[in-house]
């Protein structure tokens, strides 16, 4: 509603009554809640260690040895408690998660999302294959993989019975070099039996790419599309190296991508054009990608797509001519980032959120701005200065389906 509706001032007046009216300060602002599409929940504590490293030893040195400690379900409620506050102290009021092999811990997730009243989409990683996955963190089998995976949906049918917001289980077989194809299919198959979303990686680096050409002689998105896992449900994180033709699958199969600025400069070995992207009408939003980005703050990847998207225009090396340095991909702006954390966020998981409106829900993040004013400002000055700025601690309230989050 607003003031233009006829019962406008009763309904606030009802609300000053019951102690329910929430006041904005003249210098705080009320924005959609932010949706981060990918995030690795267990690799939290490693957030900004040894990104200098190329993804795949990234993986085998750093990342699988401490996934394989949520087989410790003490360990997990600690890391997801943390995590999930984090998050939400962030203005991250839905988020896309992937967790580990392990139930418990994956079910301890749901609980702190729950706990904190986050919308969380939760993933039991499928890995079985074992020749890119370490004996120590990897699941048995390929049936044991889906069955796993089948018996979390229970799990998480089971919790949202007495949960005041719903969390969602998605399929998520890791990536392609780290499943074997009767676990894809297998998942695929589940995927349809429960109408779910699915999420994994899209050839994210030169490595990934090359490991689907190879072994199948296929490029990365055409191995999940032929087992049913590229969906109007799926969503694949980063996908620098996607070609045209992955880009016509895409659209054609309703596919969204995760946007990762701050990872794929570390992993992606490209951008992702993201203007292109959305000229050609595929979904697009934005993730933080924990811990292969280091930063749980939405802010700090739009500002990361917003340089990056520059950088990709513009080109980097000052030995060539303006004209042959750059691409023409045109740089997005702060508005279009700021879209693809809320707007193209809550497209990609078909959800009524993301945007300030009648009918949607109350996800919302009260932000006070961040720096002083020295005259006054036009909205879009303030707008500008908030997505360049802010932090944690000018988040000041968030609200998640109407109830208070932070
Ligand atoms: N960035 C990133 N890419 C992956 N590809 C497979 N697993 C991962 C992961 O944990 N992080």
């Amino acid at each position: 509603m607003d003031e233009s509706d006829a019962d406008f001032s009763t309904v606030k007046q009802h609300a000053a009554d019951n102690d329910t009216l929430v006041q904005l300060k003249t210098d705080e602002y009320l924005l959609p809640g932010f949706i981060d599409l990918h995030v690795h929940a267990p690799q939290w504590p490693n957030a900004g260690v040894a990104l200098d490293q190329p993804l795949n030893e990234w993986l085998d040195t750093y990342t699988f040895p401490l996934e394989a400690k949520y087989q410790d379900t003490a360990f997990a409620k600690r890391v997801y408690d943390d995590l999930v506050a984090e998050l939400i102290g962030n203005g991250t009021t839905t988020a896309l998660y992937f967790g580990t092999t392990h139930n418990p811990a994956n079910s301890e997730l749901a609980m702190a999302c729950i706990t904190h009243h986050q919308r969380g989409f939760i993933g039991k990683v499928a890995m079985d294959n074992p020749d890119q996955t370490p004996e120590y963190y990897r699941d048995a089998s390929a049936q044991s993989a889906v069955a796993d995976t089948e018996s979390f949906i229970q799990q998480l049918t089971e919790l949202n019975q007495t949960a005041d917001i719903k969390q969602t289980p998605v399929i998520t077989p890791r990536f392609v070099p780290s499943c074997t194809p009767e676990s894809l299919k297998g998942l695929g198959e589940l995927a349809k039996k429960y109408d779910l979303p699915v999420q994994s990686h899209c050839s994210e680096s030169d490595w990934e790419n090359g490991y689907a050409l190879e072994h199948y002689h296929m490029r990365d998105a055409e191995v999940l599309d032929q087992y049913g896992l590229l969906t109007d449900k799926s969503v694949m994180a980063h996908g620098t190296l996607l070609n045209q033709s992955d880009l016509d699958t895409f659209k054609d199969r309703g596919v969204a991508i995760a946007h990762c600025p701050i990872s794929n400069v570390y992993f992606g070995n490209a951008v992702l054009p993201v203007s292109k992207l959305l000229h050609q009408d595929v979904k697009v939003g934005l993730g933080t990608d924990l811990s292969g980005g280091y930063s749980p703050s939405l802010y700090q990847n739009i500002r990361q797509a917003v340089i990056s998207s520059r950088m990709l225009h513009d080109g980097v090396n000052a030995e060539l001519s303006p004209e042959e340095r750059g691409t023409d991909n045109q740089p997005i702006s702060a508005k279009n980032g700021f879209y693809l954390a809320t707007v193209g966020g809550a497209k990609s998981l078909h959800l009524k959120t993301g945007q300030i409106k009648a009918g949607y829900l109350a996800d919302l993040q009260v932000v006070k701005s961040p720096l002083r004013a020295f005259e006054d400002e036009n909205m879009e000055t303030v707008f500008e200065k908030i997505m360049y700025h802010a932090s944690k601690s000018d988040i000041k309230r968030v609200y998640v389906q109407g109830t208070q989050a932070k």
